[in-house]
């Protein structure tokens, strides 16, 4: 199967929520850079039945998510407009395949960044700073040894966003690295961890994101969210849970109820 085939057979996957199955194949094999140009195709594909790109994801950017994925480097992913969600609602559970969930801080850009090495000299660009809950599809079908390609191809496990009711002005990307984020099931704390957890910040972590884009003639762009990784791991969720994630000192939570 080539890149333009396994970006229509995946298309379909998504449509039917049941991302990955197309490397249920034995015979499909990708690099990491073949995952690379499969995801970005299946985002041209998204964007011209006219879906809309609503920022990005930096993933295994903590030591935790590198050890429970098994992966030794960071991946990225596509933040969809139509997977946005307003804190206080509910997910029904049955739309995807394995949910699980995270959470983690999100920068909101003021600007478009014309490039990563822009963005080095204007952190200023990341205007505003919250925590998020963010949903994933946890699904692995591949081999050991194909991890990062099965993640990469599959949005990095992507599937949506729980928006905190506000977003905090920022003076300074640098203040999340020593803000906490909190994860708690049914009112019981999951587990805590500073913004230091995540490899090199929450702004270098930004400017890799706008360096890998680069390579795939994008760039970010004014309004955008940036998810920055996980400091804390993924966790599995069922029925009836209600997920709260809170910062400080970034007060403002994102919370969801979990239906069927
Ligand atoms: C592949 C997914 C990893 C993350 O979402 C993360 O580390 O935050």
């Amino acid at each position: 199967m080539n890149v333009d085939q396994l970006a229509a057979e995946q298309l379909k996957d998504f449509d039917r929520q049941r991302p990955g199955s197309s490397f249920a194949n034995p015979e499909v094999f990708l690099s990491v850079e073949q995952s690379y140009a499969l995801q970005f195709q299946v985002a041209g594909l998204r964007e011209q039945r006219g879906e809309q790109v609503a920022g990005y994801k930096i993933g295994c950017i903590s030591r935790t998510m590198q050890n429970q994925l098994g992966l030794d480097s960071p991946v990225f992913g596509h933040v969809w407009q139509s997977e946005l969600h307003a804190s206080g609602g509910t997910l029904h559970a049955t739309r995807f395949d394995g949910l699980a969930i995270e959470g983690e801080f999100a920068v909101r850009l003021a600007d478009d960044v014309p490039s990563a090495q822009w963005l080095r000299r204007n952190a200023e660009v990341l205007a505003a700073g919250f925590v998020v809950i963010e949903l994933h599809n946890y699904v692995f079908r591949g081999l050991p040894d194909r991890r990062a390609a099965e993640l990469i191809a599959n949005n990095a496990i992507h599937a949506g966003v729980v928006l905190p009711v506000e977003e905090t002005p920022l003076e300074n990307a640098e203040a999340l690295s020593s803000a906490t984020v909190r994860v708690l099931r049914n009112g019981e704390l999951l587990g805590e961890a500073a913004g230091s957890e995540l490899e090199g910040g929450p702004l270098a972590s930004v400017v890799s994101l706008a360096e890998h884009l680069e390579k795939y003639g994008r760039r970010l762009r004014r309004g955008q969210v940036v998810l920055t990784g996980s400091p804390l791991p993924l966790w599995r969720v069922a029925v009836g849970d209600v997920i709260e994630v809170q910062c400080d000192p970034f007060g403002k939570t994102a919370r969801v109820r979990v239906d069927d």
